[in-house]
């Protein structure tokens, strides 16, 4: 559905503290230093997956989907969308895509949302029939009701975001690019907008490439994540092999049904965090020793009467790597 085929974007680098004289000299004699935003980054993204795209600031993650959509032109490398290139089959890829800026809307500020969807709906070709059958699901979905009548610019942050989400799925995309679409909103606003993401993508098939800075967010969105570092792909998979590659601790609490028995010398492949007359808190590196070794090991301690996993918290795995 989404391919990125060693994507390649740099720009003319100017440094805040160049002269105007500096300036215009590298112009004149045509010589620019350049910044590289995307390099070689190289993926794909397959029909019904829901994927983040993560990394820290300035890391290329706008620069990419930009280019994804067709918005930016790559210095090198190659995209496809459903099978077309965004530059060389426009029309084709643009229905096939729906885009979400969370900085930015797309809806005309002092309009209604509805009159903007009138005229998005008239932009992409969509008749007014069907317009308004995908308005009246769009609306149950996001649940617009009395939004729809409302200027944008007198809507809540979270009431845009859910206006921004119907009029990118106004001509019905199989894929979504979301850039922070969660961002600034409260917590109550961001689960409303987590639970709306999970039916596009869980009920209705939709194909979503999430860039968040919330790693709430692409914990519970996300089976898989791309991380993007200085412009290269560091990591493609999922959550829990992240974590396993950074090798945090992973914290394991048991209880006994009666009273421990740590012998005087044991080999452990953990480490003990904590004990009492009936539990043991151990922390192994799943990277090297699989939880399930460790139990049977702890299972020789006592008899097992219950056992909680703790795996690292996303927010520190991704600390770790940056
Ligand atoms: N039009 C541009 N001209 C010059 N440099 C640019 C341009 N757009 C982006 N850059 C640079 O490219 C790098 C990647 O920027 P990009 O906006 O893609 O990062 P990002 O990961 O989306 O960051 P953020 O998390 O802040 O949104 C940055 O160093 C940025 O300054």
């Amino acid at each position: 559905m989404i391919e990125a085929k060693l994507l390649t974007k740099s720009f003319r680098a100017t440094s805040p503290g160049d002269s105007r004289w500096q300036r215009f000299k590298s112009f004149v004699r045509g010589r620019h230093r350049t910044k590289m935003a995307v390099q070689d980054v190289s993926f794909f993204v397959g029909k019904g997956e829901f994927v983040g795209y993560i990394g820290p600031i300035g890391a290329g993650k706008s620069t990419t989907i930009k280019m994804l959509a067709g918005i930016l032109h790559p210095t090198s490398g190659e995209v496809r969308i459903a099978g077309r290139s965004p530059h060389h089959s426009r029309r084709h890829v643009v229905r096939k895509l729906g885009v979400v800026f969370g900085q930015r809307s797309q809806l005309w500020w002092d309009l209604p949302a509805k009159d903007s969807y009138d005229i998005l709906a008239a932009m992409y070709g969509i008749e007014r029939r069907q317009k308004e059958r995908t308005l009246e699901q769009l609306g149950e979905l996001l649940q617009l009701g009395e939004l729809l009548d409302t200027p944008v610019r007198k809507l809540s942050l979270g009431q845009r975001m859910r206006a921004d989400l119907a009029a990118a799925m106004l001509h019905d995309p199989d894929i979504l690019f979301l850039d922070e679409p969660t961002i600034g909103l409260d917590v109550i606003a961001k689960k409303t907008i987590r639970t709306l993401l999970k039916s596009l993508n869980h009920d209705f098939g939709k194909t979503i490439l999430l860039t968040t800075h919330d790693m709430d967010d692409i914990e519970q969105l996300c089976p898989r994540v791309l991380v993007i570092n200085h412009g290269r792909l560091a990591y493609d998979g999922s959550i829990d092999g992240l974590r396993e590659r950074i090798g945090l601790p992973t914290m394991i609490k048991v209880s006994f049904t009666g009273t421990v028995h740590i012998p005087r010398e044991w080999s452990g492949s953990f480490q003990i965090v904590e004990r009492s007359a009936n539990t043991v808190t151990v922390q192994c590196n799943r990277r090297t020793v699989p939880v399930m070794q460790a139990l049977r090991q702890l299972e020789q301690w006592g008899g097992i009467a219950d056992v909680h996993v703790e795996e690292p918290v996303f927010e520190e795995v991704i600390r770790h790597i940056f």
